[in-house]
């Protein structure tokens, strides 16, 4: 809204060129899609115009929709000179008939990137050439949307059904190079010939040298009606599969489905009102919130707004080759970082070099990387067992098993070996991190770069600041972040961090929960129906018990208060069961970590239950499934609150993002405080407030959800007054 521009430049070839301005992705503003159509009537009553093209400035043909816009829509219409902004006119008569209909010819000149609204745009053209390696897809249904001028008729019409639907579906887009071959796009030409070619394309069409093709009226691609209904039968089924809440993906194939069926048209009309539609829904408001929450972790106060550019970081040095250490290299090394990866001896050596190949070959295998790529990528790592190396490496990155004096000596010995300038960052999970630099003259220059297992995939990255941590190394271990393609959250220094507290009272809860009586598997079914990728008890089972008794013991240790002592896992543990990797713990393992249920646990759980005698009268507790997931979520947001408050994250939509892309919190629910504040403060305190009465302080409502309660303001309301640990 009220940003950006078009401009219009007619050349004596008699092409208009028409460029959209809208830095940073040139995204459709009202402003743009109305310069669009002023330019393109312009260019369409010019009798010196023989032909369009049109393209992005900056190197990006377009990002799409403006997404500021779509949450401006949400919140009711969008007004221009006093009069309502209708996706409608955008969709039929923009787009279809103004640019596709038009009687001169015109081809998108994409460069960079062509996604959503952009790609659709460049869909309705009649030609589109690409420079190498740009992006083009249609995300719409990562914001909780369907695609809203056209690309759900159009895309399919282009590069046929199942293609359209794994890229829409799956929010996928691909390169120009596969783009080219799927005839997406006509040809792939080098950026400085790109608006030349565009050019000799549009004229080759204007003047007959080229077909004159409307991609709406295409059916050479489209699978025959029986093919295709049996093609999006099997979509529906996977998009049930593998997210059962979401509606919106359904409600995209159904409107695909309606153009095959009834005609383009008919879709066109179909996805203007359910993409209204949509947009008014509880899953697009919170998936919305998600991409700018994300965007919105890189403005960390007193860091990134005070002028510091990251520095360049030529070598990285990583330190233990275990399953931390190798999953960190391997994203390194995938990002083209040299790694130097140091080990005690040459045969733990060996053995983390063979678990980056095995990270490595794993992609090789799912057909994700050539051989040829595999090899080159494997020879940026470099193993070693001394700090010969370490004079030229820019950042060092710790991950050894988590014992203070231990890491202190490698901090200490660091300080000797790596240059004045090199980032000291640990992988810890649980040590403080003064305690870490406490023999070190070095403490500006350590930082946590907290990495969530696998780390090669895992999204997200905590960097863990202490009060003597400076700015500029915060802001090079984010860029290092971002280029190893993790979203960076930074954090204050306490036991847990952000992610690990919150994680910590949702084992508890469902602990708390068996004792008094409810279903270990009722749990975990209940809590993955409300989305969560596994429940807790599997979850247990993944980490494994001993690392779960030894977090607990690092709780206990710092919030006595406020933990639950379930003696369930101890007991199973006596009888050697811990976990996946035993192939018993809550759950029984197969060769192929499928699990299954376990009669035999009902042993350990009565065991238990008597041991914590909650169960006074013997009736175990009854909950519905509202209840189940708000007993554990609840103490979740508790934590939240209490992170907030003492200042470890910067804003709540910070917990937003650790909870989604580090618990695996729903996306569609906009994250841990989003959810909350779509409850409301008072009724969760309320309820902590009920159940503490009953069971006690492990559901004791914090300070900060009581005032926030108190006075009916949101969770994610600004905090005031707060000792920042940042
Ligand atoms: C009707 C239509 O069908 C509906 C639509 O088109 S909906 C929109 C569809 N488009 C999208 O979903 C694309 C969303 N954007 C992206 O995926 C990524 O931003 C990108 C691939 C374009 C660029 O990624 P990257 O280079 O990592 O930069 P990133 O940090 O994400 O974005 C840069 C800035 O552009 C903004 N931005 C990106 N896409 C935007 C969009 N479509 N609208 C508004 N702002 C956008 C980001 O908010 C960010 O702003 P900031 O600097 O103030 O934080």
């Amino acid at each position: 809204m009220g940003k950006g521009g078009v401009d219009i430049e007619v050349g004596s070839d008699g092409v208009a060129l028409i460029t959209i301005t809208n830095p940073p992705v040139n995204s459709l503003s009202v402003d743009v899609l109305l310069g669009l159509k002023e330019k393109y009537d312009e260019a369409l009553q010019r009798d010196d115009v023989k032909a369009i093209v049109i393209t992005g400035s900056g190197g990006k043909f377009c990002g799409g929709f403006d997404i500021g816009t779509l949450g401006g829509l949400q919140h009711g219409a969008v007004k221009i000179g006093g009069e309502q902004f209708e996706l409608t006119d955008v969709s039929v008569k923009i787009i279809t008939e103004l640019f596709e209909g038009a009687k001169k010819p015109s081809v998108a000149a994409i460069d960079g990137l062509a996604l959503g609204g952009g790609l659709e745009i460049a869909m309705a053209c009649h030609g589109r050439i690409a420079a190498p390696q740009a992006q083009l897809g249609l995300p719409e249904l990562q914001l909780g949307v369907i695609p809203g001028f056209g690309g759900t008729q159009r895309l399919p019409r282009l590069v046929g059904l199942s293609k359209a639907l794994e890229m829409i579906l799956l929010s996928k887009p691909i390169k120009s190079e596969e783009a080219s071959e799927l005839g997406l796009v006509d040809a792939v030409v080098p950026p400085l010939e790109l608006l030349n070619s565009a050019r000799r394309w549009a004229l080759d069409i204007a003047e007959f040298r080229r077909p004159w093709i409307r991609s709406l009226y295409r059916t050479d691609k489209l699978e025959p009606l029986g093919e295709a209904r049996e093609i999006l039968k099997f979509a529906r089924i996977q998009a049930q599969k593998r997210a059962a809440n979401l509606k919106h993906p359904l409600v995209c194939l159904d409107v695909i489905e309606e153009g095959i069926v009834s005609g383009p048209m008919a879709g066109l009309v179909k996805e203007v009102s359910s993409f209204q539609q949509l947009l008014h829904s509880d899953n697009a408001k919170a998936l919305i919130h998600v991409f700018f929450s994300q965007r919105l972790t890189s403005k960390v106060p007193g860091v990134t707004d005070v002028g510091l550019k990251p520095r360049r970081v030529r070598k990285v040095a990583v330190l233990g080759g275990g399953l931390m250490g190798s999953g960190i290299a391997t994203a390194l090394i995938l990002s083209g970082y040299p790694v130097i990866l140091k080990e005690v001896n040459d045969r733990f050596l060996q053995a983390g070099l063979e678990r980056i190949k095995a990270n490595l070959q794993s992609r090789v295998n799912k057909g994700k990387m050539s051989q040829e790529k595999f090899e080159k990528i494997f020879s940026l790592v470099h193993g070693t067992v001394d700090y010969e190396n370490f004079r030229n490496v820019d950042i060092v990155i710790e991950a050894v098993i988590e014992n203070v004096a231990l890491k202190q000596q490698i901090f200490s010995d660091l300080e000797k070996f790596c240059p004045p300038h090199c980032v000291l960052a640990t992988n810890t999970s649980t040590i403080d991190l003064s305690l870490i630099g406490q023999k070190t003259n070095s403490q500006d220059r350590i930082v946590g770069a907290h990495f969530f297992s696998p780390a090669h995939i895992m999204p997200l990255l905590e960097i863990v600041r202490t009060e003597k941590t400076s700015p500029q190394v915060i802001v090079d271990l984010m860029d290092v972040g971002k280029k190893i393609k993790k979203t960076p959250i930074v954090v204050g220094n306490c036991t847990g961090f952000a992610v690990n507290r919150m994680f910590f009272p949702y084992t508890q809860s469902a602990l708390f929960l068996t004792d008094l009586g409810l279903d270990v598997y009722r749990i975990d079914i209940v809590i993955t129906s409300f989305g969560m990728p596994m429940g807790p008890f599997r979850l247990a089972d993944l980490v494994g018990f001993e690392v779960a008794v030894a977090t607990g013991m690092q709780y206990l240790e710092n919030f006595p208060e406020r933990v639950y002592k379930s003696l369930l896992i101890p007991i199973m543990l006596e009888d050697k069961r811990a976990g996946e990797k035993t192939r018993k713990g809550f759950y029984l393992y197969d060769d192929r970590r499928k699990a299954r249920p376990d009669p035999e646990i009902k042993k350990y759980i009565e065991k238990s239950r008597s041991m914590a005698g909650l169960i006074a009268d013997g009736k175990p507790l009854s909950l519905m499934d509202k209840d189940i997931v708000e007993m554990v979520f609840f103490p979740v947001v508790n934590e939240a609150c209490r992170v907030l408050g003492e200042g470890i994250t910067v804003q709540a939509s910070d917990l937003d993002i650790a909870s989604v892309m580090g618990m695996g919190f729903p996306p569609y629910r906009g994250g841990v405080m989003f959810w909350a504040d779509s409850l409301g403060s008072n009724y969760i305190y309320s309820k902590l407030k009920i159940w503490a009465e009953s069971y006690g302080d492990f559901f004791k409502p914090c300070p900060f959800l009581e005032e926030r309660a108190a006075t009916g303001s949101k969770l994610s309301a600004p905090v005031k007054s707060i000792k920042s640990r940042l």
